[in-house]
Protein backbone atom coordinates (compact mmCIF):
# COMPACT_ATOMS: atom_id res chain seq x y z
CA UNK A 1 0.00 0.00 0.00
CA UNK A 2 1.23 3.09 -0.75
CA UNK A 3 2.10 5.33 2.14
CA UNK A 4 0.10 8.85 0.78
CA UNK A 5 -3.01 6.38 0.31
CA UNK A 6 -2.40 4.56 4.00
CA UNK A 7 -1.74 8.25 5.57
CA UNK A 8 -6.04 8.83 4.41
CA UNK A 9 -7.47 5.82 5.82
CA UNK A 10 -10.78 6.45 7.44
CA UNK A 11 -9.72 10.80 7.61
CA UNK A 12 -10.97 13.54 6.09
CA UNK A 13 -9.89 15.77 3.17
CA UNK A 14 -10.79 18.70 2.68
CA UNK A 15 -11.68 20.19 -0.70
CA UNK A 16 -10.63 24.39 -0.88
CA UNK A 17 -12.20 25.54 -4.48
CA UNK A 18 -13.36 28.99 -4.92
CA UNK A 19 -15.55 29.11 -8.23
CA UNK A 20 -14.86 31.89 -11.08
CA UNK A 21 -15.77 35.37 -10.15
CA UNK A 22 -16.28 34.78 -6.51
CA UNK A 23 -14.51 36.67 -3.53
CA UNK A 24 -12.23 33.71 -2.42
CA UNK A 25 -10.72 33.15 -5.82
CA UNK A 26 -7.03 33.35 -4.93
CA UNK A 27 -4.58 31.02 -4.16
CA UNK A 28 -3.22 32.76 -1.31
CA UNK A 29 -6.85 32.94 0.00
CA UNK A 30 -7.33 29.09 -1.01
CA UNK A 31 -3.38 28.30 0.52
CA UNK A 32 -4.93 29.83 3.79
CA UNK A 33 -8.02 27.91 3.94
CA UNK A 34 -6.10 25.05 3.40
CA UNK A 35 -3.74 25.77 6.19
CA UNK A 36 -7.23 26.53 8.87
CA UNK A 37 -8.39 23.06 7.59
CA UNK A 38 -4.65 21.17 8.63
CA UNK A 39 -5.08 23.25 11.59
CA UNK A 40 -8.52 21.40 12.52
CA UNK A 41 -7.62 18.12 11.59
CA UNK A 42 -7.78 17.40 8.04
CA UNK A 43 -5.75 14.83 6.49
CA UNK A 44 -5.57 15.97 3.27
CA UNK A 45 -6.27 18.96 0.82
CA UNK A 46 -8.04 18.55 -2.45
CA UNK A 47 -7.70 21.64 -4.83
CA UNK A 48 -8.40 23.35 -8.23
CA UNK A 49 -6.37 24.93 -10.33
CA UNK A 50 -2.60 25.24 -10.69
CA UNK A 51 -1.83 28.27 -8.97
CA UNK A 52 -3.63 27.07 -5.90
CA UNK A 53 -1.91 23.37 -5.96
CA UNK A 54 1.40 25.00 -5.80
CA UNK A 55 0.39 27.62 -3.36
CA UNK A 56 -0.69 24.62 -1.12
CA UNK A 57 1.44 22.49 -2.05
CA UNK A 58 4.12 25.12 -0.59
CA UNK A 59 2.55 25.96 2.61
CA UNK A 60 0.55 22.64 3.86
CA UNK A 61 2.39 19.23 4.50
CA UNK A 62 -0.37 16.85 3.94
CA UNK A 63 -1.50 14.54 0.79
CA UNK A 64 -2.73 16.91 -1.79
CA UNK A 65 -5.40 15.87 -4.26
CA UNK A 66 -5.32 18.13 -7.60
CA UNK A 67 -7.55 19.06 -10.15
CA UNK A 68 -7.73 20.89 -12.97
CA UNK A 69 -11.36 22.34 -14.20
CA UNK A 70 -11.13 23.44 -17.61
CA UNK A 71 -13.31 23.54 -20.53
CA UNK A 72 -17.23 23.32 -21.24
CA UNK A 73 -17.21 19.93 -22.48
CA UNK A 74 -18.81 16.81 -20.45
CA UNK A 75 -15.49 15.85 -19.51
CA UNK A 76 -14.04 19.01 -17.55
CA UNK A 77 -12.25 17.84 -14.56
CA UNK A 78 -8.78 17.40 -15.43
CA UNK A 79 -9.43 16.61 -18.91
CA UNK A 80 -6.50 16.04 -20.90
CA UNK A 81 -3.40 14.26 -20.80
CA UNK A 82 -1.73 17.74 -21.18
CA UNK A 83 -3.45 18.59 -18.13
CA UNK A 84 -2.77 15.94 -15.52
CA UNK A 85 0.71 16.33 -16.44
CA UNK A 86 0.31 19.94 -15.17
CA UNK A 87 -1.47 19.20 -12.30
CA UNK A 88 1.09 16.69 -11.18
CA UNK A 89 3.96 19.11 -11.93
CA UNK A 90 2.28 22.05 -10.17
CA UNK A 91 2.34 19.72 -7.05
CA UNK A 92 -0.14 17.10 -6.50
CA UNK A 93 0.88 14.01 -5.28
CA UNK A 94 -2.76 12.41 -6.41
CA UNK A 95 -3.96 13.83 -9.64
CA UNK A 96 -8.00 13.73 -9.94
CA UNK A 97 -9.31 13.39 -13.68
CA UNK A 98 -12.59 12.65 -15.04
CA UNK A 99 -13.41 8.65 -14.67
CA UNK A 100 -16.10 8.31 -16.43
CA UNK A 101 -16.50 6.42 -19.85
CA UNK A 102 -17.28 9.62 -21.82
CA UNK A 103 -15.06 10.72 -24.67
CA UNK A 104 -12.13 12.55 -23.47
CA UNK A 105 -10.91 16.21 -25.61
CA UNK A 106 -7.98 14.90 -26.42
CA UNK A 107 -8.69 10.95 -27.52
CA UNK A 108 -7.35 9.17 -25.30
CA UNK A 109 -8.36 6.30 -23.22
CA UNK A 110 -8.60 6.54 -19.11
CA UNK A 111 -6.39 3.67 -19.15
CA UNK A 112 -3.78 5.55 -21.45
CA UNK A 113 -3.99 8.58 -19.48
CA UNK A 114 -3.75 7.19 -16.20
CA UNK A 115 -0.65 4.86 -17.24
CA UNK A 116 1.12 7.81 -19.00
CA UNK A 117 0.63 9.91 -15.62
CA UNK A 118 2.11 7.03 -13.53
CA UNK A 119 5.07 7.11 -16.25
CA UNK A 120 5.78 10.34 -16.95
CA UNK A 121 5.20 11.82 -13.47
CA UNK A 122 4.78 9.11 -10.67
CA UNK A 123 2.15 10.89 -8.88
CA UNK A 124 -0.86 8.45 -8.02
CA UNK A 125 -4.20 8.67 -9.72
CA UNK A 126 -7.77 9.24 -8.51
CA UNK A 127 -10.48 8.55 -11.21
CA UNK A 128 -13.75 10.47 -10.31
CA UNK A 129 -16.80 8.73 -11.50
CA UNK A 130 -20.51 8.80 -11.21
CA UNK A 131 -21.83 5.21 -11.47
CA UNK A 132 -20.61 1.60 -10.47
CA UNK A 133 -19.74 0.79 -13.93
CA UNK A 134 -17.20 4.03 -14.26
CA UNK A 135 -15.52 2.93 -11.32
CA UNK A 136 -15.22 -0.59 -11.73
CA UNK A 137 -13.81 0.02 -14.97
CA UNK A 138 -11.61 3.24 -13.65
CA UNK A 139 -10.25 0.40 -11.23
CA UNK A 140 -9.10 -2.01 -13.76
CA UNK A 141 -7.48 1.07 -15.91
CA UNK A 142 -5.06 1.38 -13.18
CA UNK A 143 -6.94 4.40 -10.76
CA UNK A 144 -4.99 4.10 -7.16
CA UNK A 145 -8.06 5.13 -6.18
CA UNK A 146 -11.84 5.77 -7.17
CA UNK A 147 -14.59 8.38 -5.85
CA UNK A 148 -18.14 9.01 -6.62
CA UNK A 149 -17.27 13.13 -7.29
CA UNK A 150 -19.36 12.61 -10.03
CA UNK A 151 -22.64 11.03 -8.72
CA UNK A 152 -25.39 13.36 -9.93
CA UNK A 153 -23.12 15.34 -12.26
CA UNK A 154 -23.36 13.23 -15.32
CA UNK A 155 -26.32 13.38 -17.50
CA UNK A 156 -27.51 10.00 -16.55
CA UNK A 157 -26.88 10.27 -13.07
CA UNK A 158 -29.58 12.03 -10.64
CA UNK A 159 -28.49 14.23 -7.89
CA UNK A 160 -29.76 13.13 -4.51
CA UNK A 161 -29.68 16.27 -2.02
CA UNK A 162 -27.32 14.59 0.39
CA UNK A 163 -24.11 12.29 -0.72
CA UNK A 164 -24.54 8.98 -2.74
CA UNK A 165 -23.49 6.48 0.11
CA UNK A 166 -24.97 4.23 -2.35
CA UNK A 167 -22.72 3.83 -4.50
CA UNK A 168 -19.89 4.10 -1.73
CA UNK A 169 -21.44 0.90 -0.45
CA UNK A 170 -21.74 -0.62 -4.12
CA UNK A 171 -17.98 0.80 -5.34
CA UNK A 172 -16.53 -0.95 -2.15
CA UNK A 173 -17.66 -4.09 -2.55
CA UNK A 174 -16.66 -4.27 -5.76
CA UNK A 175 -13.23 -2.80 -6.27
CA UNK A 176 -9.96 -3.43 -4.89
CA UNK A 177 -8.63 0.23 -4.54
CA UNK A 178 -9.72 2.73 -1.75
CA UNK A 179 -12.82 4.22 -2.38
CA UNK A 180 -13.47 7.98 -1.84
CA UNK A 181 -16.66 9.16 -0.43
CA UNK A 182 -17.02 13.09 -2.50
CA UNK A 183 -19.81 15.07 -3.33
CA UNK A 184 -22.72 16.84 -1.34
CA UNK A 185 -20.79 15.52 2.13
CA UNK A 186 -22.99 18.19 4.29
CA UNK A 187 -22.49 17.19 7.70
CA UNK A 188 -20.12 15.16 9.92
CA UNK A 189 -23.42 12.44 10.20
CA UNK A 190 -22.45 12.37 6.70
CA UNK A 191 -19.23 11.46 6.71
CA UNK A 192 -19.26 8.94 9.03
CA UNK A 193 -22.14 7.28 7.74
CA UNK A 194 -19.82 7.17 4.64
CA UNK A 195 -16.98 5.42 6.35
CA UNK A 196 -19.52 2.92 7.52
CA UNK A 197 -20.52 2.79 4.01
CA UNK A 198 -17.07 1.62 3.45
CA UNK A 199 -15.17 4.53 2.12
CA UNK A 200 -11.28 4.81 2.54
CA UNK A 201 -11.39 8.60 3.09
CA UNK A 202 -14.26 11.35 2.60
CA UNK A 203 -13.40 14.56 0.81
CA UNK A 204 -15.80 17.51 2.18
CA UNK A 205 -15.51 20.40 0.12
CA UNK A 206 -18.78 22.79 0.26
CA UNK A 207 -19.67 22.28 3.94
CA UNK A 208 -16.25 23.43 5.23
CA UNK A 209 -14.70 25.73 2.50
CA UNK A 210 -17.97 27.82 0.75
CA UNK A 211 -19.17 30.01 2.85
CA UNK A 212 -21.68 31.58 0.53
CA UNK A 213 -23.37 28.47 -0.02
CA UNK A 214 -22.95 27.71 3.52
CA UNK A 215 -24.54 31.20 4.44
CA UNK A 216 -27.55 30.46 1.90
CA UNK A 217 -28.37 27.07 3.74
CA UNK A 218 -29.17 29.47 6.92
CA UNK A 219 -30.26 32.19 5.08
CA UNK A 220 -33.33 29.45 3.32
CA UNK A 221 -33.82 27.93 6.15
CA UNK A 222 -34.43 31.11 8.33
CA UNK A 223 -36.95 32.52 5.43
CA UNK A 224 -38.81 30.17 5.33
CA UNK A 225 -40.27 30.18 8.80
CA UNK A 226 -42.90 32.56 8.51
CA UNK A 227 -42.65 35.25 10.91
CA UNK A 228 -45.65 35.38 13.93
CA UNK A 229 -46.68 37.96 16.15
CA UNK A 230 -44.64 36.83 18.91
CA UNK A 231 -41.49 36.98 16.76
CA UNK A 232 -42.05 40.27 14.71
C1 LIG B 1 -18.87 17.94 -9.47
C2 LIG B 1 -17.67 18.79 -9.21
O1 LIG B 1 -17.30 19.57 -10.03
N1 LIG B 1 -17.03 18.58 -8.04
C3 LIG B 1 -15.87 19.35 -7.69
C4 LIG B 1 -14.70 18.50 -7.67
O2 LIG B 1 -13.61 18.78 -7.31
C5 LIG B 1 -16.05 20.31 -6.54
O3 LIG B 1 -16.77 21.41 -7.05
C6 LIG B 1 -16.73 19.82 -5.26
O4 LIG B 1 -16.80 20.90 -4.37
C7 LIG B 1 -16.01 18.66 -4.59
O5 LIG B 1 -16.23 17.51 -5.33
C8 LIG B 1 -16.48 18.38 -3.15
O6 LIG B 1 -17.84 18.18 -3.12
P1 LIG B 1 -18.78 19.01 -2.13
O7 LIG B 1 -18.48 20.46 -2.36
O8 LIG B 1 -20.19 18.66 -2.54
O9 LIG B 1 -18.46 18.58 -0.72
Amino acid sequence: MNTLIAQLRHRLVVSCQAYPGEPMRSPDTMRRVALAAAHGGAAGIRAQGLADISAIRGAVDLPLIGLWKDGDDDVFITPTLEHALSVARAGAHIVALDGTARPRPDGRTLADTIAAVHQLTGALVMADCSTLAEGIDAAAAGADLVGTTLSGYTAYTSKQPGPDLDLVARLASSVDVPVVAEGRIHTPAHAAQALRAGAWTVVVGTAITHPSTITGWFAAAMASVAPTPTNI
